[in-house]
């Protein structure tokens, strides 16, 4: 019986593909082989000997440890652009909410709840107070073109909107969905000086805190609206605060608000939502309970963000896999331990990603000596080795 540990809500129609007969799955379980999460913060928590994978059903990954978790031959999976449709939809009415101020129109309206058959003449009387503009023709600058950046270049460009992108590291696979109207930006400075809108889609990382500092800031159009659908931390609180006074940021829209930002003035504060859809919470619970059986199962690795992808079909037989780091003289010395256990290899893939190595060994028997994988675990480098059982 696998045991996996959900450590935020997950939805239901993902964790029922887990068999019941075979994996035991809750927020109360002990000692997992798997943990499940969306935005649980784990980085005071002990990680569990027994635990062998971590799947985020969503993008960020920012609330993992993630190196404590590769040191321990942990394998973190995340479920890419399983939510991007879902952010893309709300940075959309992110642009119109700083542009129309409907937050604020609607905040008036309900005072107007009282005053009978006056509110319609009060709406109209009041209502100039509550104009904006439109964004057909102003131009949105959008740092970070990964799955949800590329979704909403796309769609602000369909709605006349002058769209420039920057993103030194775009993938191949991303620049391909980009429509060809989309400018691209050759350095921040020249992105942030034309735009009216900045959109953040980038991951927080050590490099990328305070990514929206004083400095670029100054680099900005007067009353430009930044939107913040990516992490609080991109954006430095102590330079936000004087630019929205002075109205050098016109409006400021964040989906994560704190203690500092929600006292700010021209703030439009959502609550995390940006990933909360039917469609979205089901989409990635369904591919974070596949990584996750997979990796339990079988030993592939899909869509992980500390080791390399490696997805093997199985022949049959037992099956080894080992990570080490990735070094000379690895491979030659686990293919002589197991030719010295007369071991025979049908099948094998290796795969290195930033020094790790991930080995998958199909052999042509059911059953492996379990001294095999001790002495496997003594060789030097090598600090993750499973054994699963022949299915002939
Ligand atoms: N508000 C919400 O509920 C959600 C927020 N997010 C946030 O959005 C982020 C992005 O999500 P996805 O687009 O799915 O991830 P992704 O990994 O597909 O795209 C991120 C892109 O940012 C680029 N990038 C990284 N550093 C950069 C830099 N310094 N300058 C410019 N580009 C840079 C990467 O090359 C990549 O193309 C996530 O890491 C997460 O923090 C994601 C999903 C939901
Ligand atoms: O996927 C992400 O990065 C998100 O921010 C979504 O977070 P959530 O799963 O809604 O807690």
């Amino acid at each position: 019986m696998y045991k996996i540990q959900t450590l935020n809500k997950i939805d239901e129609r993902g964790l029922k593909l887990f068999p019941a007969d075979a994996y035991e799955v809750g927020g109360e379980v002990t000692n997992p082989e798997g943990i499940v999460l969306r935005s649980y913060k784990m980085h005071d928590m002990e990680l569990p000997s027994s635990l062998k994978a971590i799947a985020r059903a969503g993008a960020g990954v920012n609330n993992i440890p993630i190196d404590k978790c590769t040191d321990k031959g942990i394998v973190v999976f995340n479920t890419p652009g399983a939510n991007a449709n879902a952010v893309k939809e709300l940075v959309i009415a992110g642009l119109l909410l700083s542009s129309r101020n409907i937050a604020g129109g609607i905040e008036w309206a309900k005072t107007l709840k009282g005053e009978g058959d006056n509110v319609a003449a009060l709406v109209e009387k009041g209502k100039s107070n509550f104009a904006g503009n439109e964004i057909k023709g102003k131009t949105l600058a959008i740092i970070g073109l990964g799955a949800i950046g590329v979704m909403v270049a796309n769609a602000a460009e369909a709605l006349d909107m002058n769209v420039i992108g920057f993103d030194p590291y775009i993938s191949v696979e991303h620049a391909w969905e980009l429509n060809q109207n989309i400018a691209r930006a050759e350095s921040i400075e020249a992105l942030l000086a034309q735009a009216d809108y900045v959109t953040l889609q980038i991951p927080l990382m050590d490099k990328t805190k305070n990514f929206i500092d004083a400095e670029k800031i100054a680099m900005m159009k007067d009353g430009v609206r930044i939107l913040n659908f990516a992490r609080g931390g991109l954006v430095s609180n102590a330079d936000l605060k004087p630019a929205l006074e002075s109205g050098k940021v016109g409006w400021y829209v964040t989906d994560f608000p704190d203690a500092d930002v929600i006292n700010m003035k021209n703030v439009i504060a959502i609550p995390h939502l940006g990933a909360s859809t039917e469609e979205s919470e089901t989409n990635c619970a369904v591919m974070a309970v596949r990584e996750v059986r997979d990796y339990l199962e079988n030993g592939n690795i899909r869509n992980s963000v500390n080791f390399p992808d490696v997805i093997m079909n199985r022949n049959g037989g037992a099956r080894i896999l080992i990570a080490n780091k990735n070094v000379p003289n690895m491979v030659s010395q686990i293919s002589t331990l197991l030719a010295g256990y007369s071991v025979n290899i049908a099948d094998m893939m290796n795969r290195n990603r930033n020094g790790i190595a991930y080995n998958i060994i199909d052999i042509d028997r059911n059953e492996l000596n379990p001294e095999v994988g001790d002495k496997l675990r003594e060789i030097e480098g090598i600090f993750m080795v499973r054994i699963l059982p022949g299915q002939k």
